[in-house]
């Protein structure tokens, strides 16, 4: 059998002194030889009826603007960036200060890159997903240049009681053999997961370069079809990487512009 991924279960640990009351984050395999991986929590930090309130309100008033093979597409979700810039499919999400973020959310994004396994994690996009409008994210990777390369990508969900949606990792065609394993909640679907309030997902080694993810689009079940949902997502910036990217020798690619690469095309199809 393939031994675990020593990162991957090393993150593990350093995420559970963070909420020692909560499930520790239980490790998946997502290639068979462990290079690919995925750490998954529910309720791992719930945010109160009131914090989602107050989350709910600083969700952006309008959609943002893509630009798609030279049109303007509208993404199917507001999206607000906090710490560093974020260019992906065709523009650019400014950032606002970390500090400006809600509170919980603010308050998370240090707690997590204050682990040392996240260290030079300080790009957080928030994602606000109303169900009964069919918001939802597309198939894609979050692969662009601007990213360091092998850094785990932290997602925490944040959600009304009660209410689901569908995370679903897909293997790439050119991915090299990827498993898309059953995962909690997704009714024994391949790569499907049930994400709720608190839920912690964190997409680590080659998972990117591997698989596809997307927010899948709310079907009309009790429970999925209404409600609102909001994604914190951390990432780590070339160039912003702590002391274990250093380490490994990798150089930073530099934060250029990125230009509809691959995960823009993918995000392009479905925006
Ligand atoms: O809302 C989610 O769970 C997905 C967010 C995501 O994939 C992204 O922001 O790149
Ligand atoms: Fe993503």
């Amino acid at each position: 059998m393939t031994p675990p991924p020593e990162a991957a279960l090393q993150l593990a640990r350093s995420l559970a002194t963070l909420r020692p009351s909560a499930p520790p984050p239980k490790l998946h395999l997502l290639t068979p030889d462990g290079a690919s991986w995925l750490l998954h929590s529910p309720g791992w930090w719930p945010a109160t009826p009131a914090q989602l309130d107050e989350l709910w309100r600083a969700r952006p008033p309008q959609p943002t603007l893509g630009t798609v093979m030279g049109r303007a597409v509208a993404f199917p979700r507001r999206t607000a960036a906090y710490g560093e810039d974020y260019a992906y499919t065709g523009q650019t999400q400014r950032a606002a200060p970390l500090a400006a973020a809600p509170p919980l959310a603010a308050e998370a994004c240090a707690a997590l890159a204050s682990l040392p396994p996240l260290a030079g994690h300080a790009a957080a996009l928030l994602n606000w997903y109303d169900a009964a409008a069919g918001e939802y994210m597309g198939a894609h990777a979050d692969d662009e240049r601007a990213l360091r390369r092998g850094e785990p990508i932290v997602s925490l969900s944040w959600a009304d009681g009660g209410h689901f949606r569908r995370f679903r990792l897909t293997p790439r065609k050119e991915g090299g053999g990827g498993l898309a394993p059953a995962l909690p909640g997704g009714g024994g679907r391949a790569g499907v997961a049930a994400v709720r309030n608190g839920c912690l997902l964190v997409m680590g080694g080659t998972t990117q370069r591997t698989h596809k993810h997307e927010l899948m689009k709310p079907t009309k079940a009790p429970g999925e079809g209404v409600g609102r949902r909001v994604n914190l997502s951390l990432r780590c910036f070339a160039g912003r990487a702590g002391k274990r990217g250093r380490e490994e020798g990798g150089e930073a690619e530099g934060r250029e512009e990125v230009k509809g690469g691959e995960e823009g095309e993918r995000r392009a199809a479905t925006p």
